[in-house]
């Protein structure tokens, strides 16, 4: 453990040379150094100033979770794993990766519970790993955050054109100047990053407000598409192709099929890690804490398995979409026009879930590079929590502005990510 009465390295130019002089000795001498508890929750936490205001509950933390793993992922990778891969079984899929993403979310709950800090992953690492792993995982962290938050933020101007039946490019202008395929500026995806920003900088109990009704109107929708394709499937799509050439059965692609879904569905989860990061700020940790992380994780367990047996049910899986499995399976195919309104439910619904997942998403990655501030491996700056509205804002606004050049620029990447990952 470093010495604490030992001067940060970024305090002046001077002190950073003769770190940077001293980097093979100090590597070998922290790299494998753990820190305890103890230390996370006093010595490290009182680097940031001021307290983060602990102020949530576990319905907090619930909505945080929902929030945060429900976004427009649902709406894709189930039309893929279902085609591709699972065939109806899809609901199984879904239930094999929520069973691991709770066998995760109870590893954060423990940790977060004995370790009420916001450091997340890069916590629990620090005081079992010591400071290299968790200098690795934190940089890795907040790159993907960043880099993902980009993308999802981009996707939404697609989400939200569909809304209103409009072409999102409508939304998007060229600058000439710039280098073909980083040219594309998306006002939309930078003014909802701002906004963002400036909601979680001000207050987390505000944020999680903003994300409870959000998350309320998301589900709504959700619920809409699972009781109409209840409603209006049919029982026999669970079993039989359309084409009786194509493989039939609840699981036409076998065990190893089921698997490959679980996998790819995987990614509809993500997201609950990032709730384990406001565990400074909930009330009772004992309690909020394994509520909020497991119990959400739960939830949205139920819910993804109900989405793919309602998509399930309303065509055969060898007729699905693969691009946009909700909406073809109401709105295409004859004598199903009547339906194509539905097309603009879902893009309502998914916008209102990509709001969420990246407001919690921001939210989770200000807090990781907070304590990677107070571990004195990036600038202690990033560690402020402000006295009057308790978040730290230094490492939000920060973030928020890295994010906001990102959406802004990063036009190839985030195509990469969208046609990835969307
Ligand atoms: N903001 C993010 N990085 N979100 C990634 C989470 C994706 C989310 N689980 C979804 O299915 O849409």
């Amino acid at each position: 453990m470093e010495n604490p009465q030992q001067a940060s390295s970024f305090s002046s130019l001077h002190a950073y040379l003769r770190a940077l002089s001293q980097t093979p000795s100090r590597l070998a001498r922290r790299a494998c150094s753990v820190s305890t508890s103890y230390e996370e929750m006093s010595q490290a936490r009182s680097r940031s100033g001021s307290d983060m205001a602990r102020t949530l509950r576990w319905p907090d933390l619930v909505g945080f979770g929902l929030g945060g793993m429900v976004g427009a992922g649902v709406f894709v990778t189930t039309g893929h794993a279902a085609r591709l891969y699972a065939g109806p079984a899809v609901v199984v899929s879904y239930a094999i990766a929520g069973l691991c993403a709770l066998l995760s979310a109870f590893c954060y709950t423990e940790f977060a519970v004995d370790m009420p800090v916001a450091g997340g992953a890069f916590s629990y690492l620090r005081v079992t790993f010591g400071e290299f792993a968790a200098f690795l995982t934190g940089a890795n962290l907040i790159m993907e955050y960043v880099t993902s938050n980009a993308a999802v933020a981009r996707s939404l101007t697609g989400y939200m054109g569909a809304t209103v039946g409009v072409s999102s490019t409508s939304w998007r202008f060229s600058v000439g100047w710039l280098p073909e395929g980083f040219n594309e500026i998306d006002l939309v995806a930078v003014g909802v990053v701002l906004i963002i920003t400036l909601t979680i900088c001000y207050s987390t109990r505000d944020s999680s407000v903003v994300n409870i009704v959000l998350t309320t109107l998301h589900l709504s929708f959700i619920a809409f598409v699972i009781l109409i394709g209840f409603s209006k499937g049919d029982w026999k799509n669970f079993t039989e192709p359309a084409d009786p050439k194509h493989p039939g059965g609840f699981s036409p692609y076998g065990v190893s099929g089921v698997f490959n879904g679980a996998a790819m569905v995987y990614l509809s989860y993500i997201g609950y890690d990032a709730v384990s990061t406001m565990a400074e700020e909930v009330k009772n940790p004992v309690k909020d804490i394994p509520i909020g992380v497991s119990g959400s994780v739960i939830l949205v367990t139920v819910i993804y398995c109900l989405m793919a047996a309602s998509m399930s049910m309303l065509m055969p899986y060898d007729l699905i979409d693969v691009d946009a499995p909700f909406t073809a399976a109401f709105s295409g195919g004859a004598g199903r026009r009547r339906w194509r309104w539905v097309s603009n439910v879902i893009g309502g619904g998914a916008s209102f879930g990509i709001l969420t997942s990246l407001m919690v998403a921001m939210l989770g990655q200000a807090r990781y590079m907070c304590v990677i501030g107070r571990s004195r491996v990036v600038p202690a700056w990033f560690a402020r929590v402000h006295p009057s509205t308790s978040t730290p804002v230094n490492a939000s606004a920060f973030l928020g502005r890295l994010l906001t050049l990102y959406t802004i620029i990063d036009h190839f990447i985030c195509c990469y990510f969208n046609s990835y990952l969307f």
